[in-house]
C-alpha cells in the first residue's frame, strides 16, 4: 500500500465553454478516502459523448470540464480499506464513479441504471467538488468503478472497450441476443459499431454494417469481418433487405429517420438505440406493430459486465482499432471525430503527454 496524501494538484485539459476547445487546466483532487484508488492516467480514449458534453449539445454542460471516461492507468495508491487493488495493478475506469448502492438497479448489480449515478465527469462528486474525466493526469475513483485489465490486452487497446465494448455487449445480453446465427445490424461504424460489428461477430451472428456512404465498405468487410454492407440511401438495397435482422445497434449521434431501419427488421426484431441525440425521434405505429418489433436503448453497461467484456475481448483475440494520439493533439482529434474522419477510435496517450507540465500555462481553479 502507498502512503495517503492529502489533496493534490493535478492537470487536465478542460474546456471552458460550449466550444468544445480543451486547454491545460490545474485543479485539486479529493484527499484519498479509505476505499478509493489512486490512478495514473496512462491513455484515454475519445468518445462521442465527450463532443456532445464538451460542446453542450444536451444543454447540461458545467465548466470547466475535463472529460475523458475510457481511462486506463496505474495504480499509485490505495486507500486503507482497498482490498481489490495494490499499487502497480493496470486498471480502468468508465463512466460511472458513484451510484447510491441501495436502489432496486444498484441492488442488482446494474448501478448505471442508478438515479443517482455520479458520471466521472461534469458531475459533483459527494463531497461537492466537481468531477473531472481522464484528460488529466491523476484520477481518484473508488475502489468499486475500477476494474482490473486482464493480462493480454495492452493498455491503449483496452482503453475504448471501457465504454464501446461495454456498450455493445450489455444490449446485446440484456435483450437475450447472444445466441450464434442471429442475424445483427450494426448502424454507425464508428467508435461503438466497430466493435459492436467485432462482438456481434465473435459470438457468432451474420452482421450487416448500415452506413451513411460507401467510404466504409471495404473496411468493414475485409477487416472487420462484416458479412453485408449497406449504405442507408440505397433504397434499393434496403428494400432487398427488408424483413432480415433480429436486432439492430443504432449508434448515429446525431437526429435520423428510423423508419429505414425498422423495415429491416423481422417478427419481434429489436432496435437498440445507442446513440445520445436529443431531440425527439418518429416513427408511425405500424412500424412496430405489423412485426411486433421494439424500439428500445441501453447504456453503457455495469462494472461487471464491463470486467466480463474485456475478459470476453481477450478470450476471443479482439482488439480495438485506435489512432493513439498525444494530449497536444486533443482538438485536432476532437474536430476529426466531429466529421467522422477517424478508423475508428482516438486514443490518447496521456501518460506520454507530460501533462503536468502544461501545468505553467495552466489557470487553476
Ligand atoms: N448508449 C451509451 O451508453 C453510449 C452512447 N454513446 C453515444 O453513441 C453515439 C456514437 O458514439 P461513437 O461511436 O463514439 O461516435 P463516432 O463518431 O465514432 O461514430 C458515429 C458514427 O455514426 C455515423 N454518423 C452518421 N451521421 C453522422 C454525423 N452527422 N456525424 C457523425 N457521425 C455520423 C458514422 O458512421 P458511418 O460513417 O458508418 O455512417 C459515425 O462513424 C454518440 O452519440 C455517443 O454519445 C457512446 C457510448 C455509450
Ligand atoms: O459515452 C458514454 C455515455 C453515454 C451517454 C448516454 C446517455 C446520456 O444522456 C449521456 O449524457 C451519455
Ligand atoms: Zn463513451
Ligand atoms: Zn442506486
Amino acid at each position: 500500500m502507498g502512503s495517503l496524501a492529502s489533496e493534490r494538484k493535478v492537470v487536465g485539459w478542460a474546456a471552458r465553454d460550449a466550444t468544445g476547445h480543451l486547454s491545460p487546466y490545474t485543479y485539486t483532487l479529493r484527499n484519498t478516502g479509505p476505499e478509493d484508488v489512486v490512478v495514473k492516467v496512462l491513455y484515454c480514449g475519445i468518445c462521442h459523448t465527450d463532443i456532445h458534453q464538451a460542446k453542450n449539445h444536451l444543454g447540461a454542460s458545467k465548466y470547466p470540464m475535463v472529460p475523458g471516461h475510457e481511462v486506463v492507468g496505474e495504480v499509485v495508491e490505495v486507500g486503507p480499506e482497498v482490498s481489490k487493488y495494490g499499487v502497480g495493478d493496470v486498471v480502468g475506469v468508465g463512466v460511472i464513479v458513484g451510484c447510491c448502492r441501495e436502489c432496486s438497479p444498484c441492488k442488482a448489480n446494474v448501478e448505471q441504471y442508478c438515479n443517482k449515478k455520479i458520471w466521472s465527469y461534469n458531475d459533483v462528486y459527494t463531497d461537492g467538488r466537481p468531477t473531472q474525466g481522464g484528460f488529466a493526469s491523476t484520477m481518484v475513483v473508488d475502489q468499486k468503478f475500477v476494474v482490473k485489465i486482464p493480462a493480454g490486452l495492452a493498455p491503449e487497446q483496452a482503453a475504448p472497450l471501457l465504454c464501446v465494448g461495454v456498450t455493445v455487449y450489455s444490449p446485446l445480453k440484456a435483450f437475450g441476443l447472444t445466441a450464434p446465427g442471429l442475424r445483427g445490424g450494426i448502424v454507425g461504424l464508428g467508435g461503438v459499431g466497430h466493435m459492436g460489428v467485432k462482438v456481434a461477430k465473435a459470438m457468432g451472428h451474420h452482421v450487416t454494417v448500415i452506413s451513411s456512404s460507401s467510404k466504409k465498405r471495404a473496411e468493414a468487410m475485409d477487416h472487420l469481418g462484416a458479412d453485408a454492407y449497406l449504405v442507408s440511401t440505397d433504397a434499393a438495397a434496403m428494400a432487398a433487405a427488408a424483413d432480415s435482422l433480429d436486432y439492430i445497434i443504432d449508434t448515429v449521434p446525431v437526429h435520423h429517420p428510423l423508419e429505414p431501419y425498422l423495415s429491416l427488421l423481422r417478427l419481434d426484431g429489436k432496435h437498440v438505440l445507442l446513440g445520445v441525440i436529443g431531440e425527439p425521434l418518429s416513427f408511425v405505429s405500424p412500424m412496430v406493430m405489423l412485426g411486433r418489433k421494439a424500439i428500445t436503448g441501453s447504456f453503457i453497461g455495469s462494472i461487471d459486465e464491463t470486467a466480463e467484456v474485456l475478459q470476453f475481448c481477450v478470450d476471443k483475440g479482439l482488439t480495438s482499432q485506435i489512432e493513439v494520439v498525444k494530449m497536444g493533439y486533443v482538438n485536432e482529434a476532437l474536430e476529426r471525430l466531429e466529421r467522422n474522419d477517424v478508423r475508428y477510435r482516438f486514443v490518447v496517450d496521456v501518460a506520454g503527454s507530460n501533462v503536468e507540465e502544461d501545468a505553467a500555462d495552466a489557470p487553476s481553479n
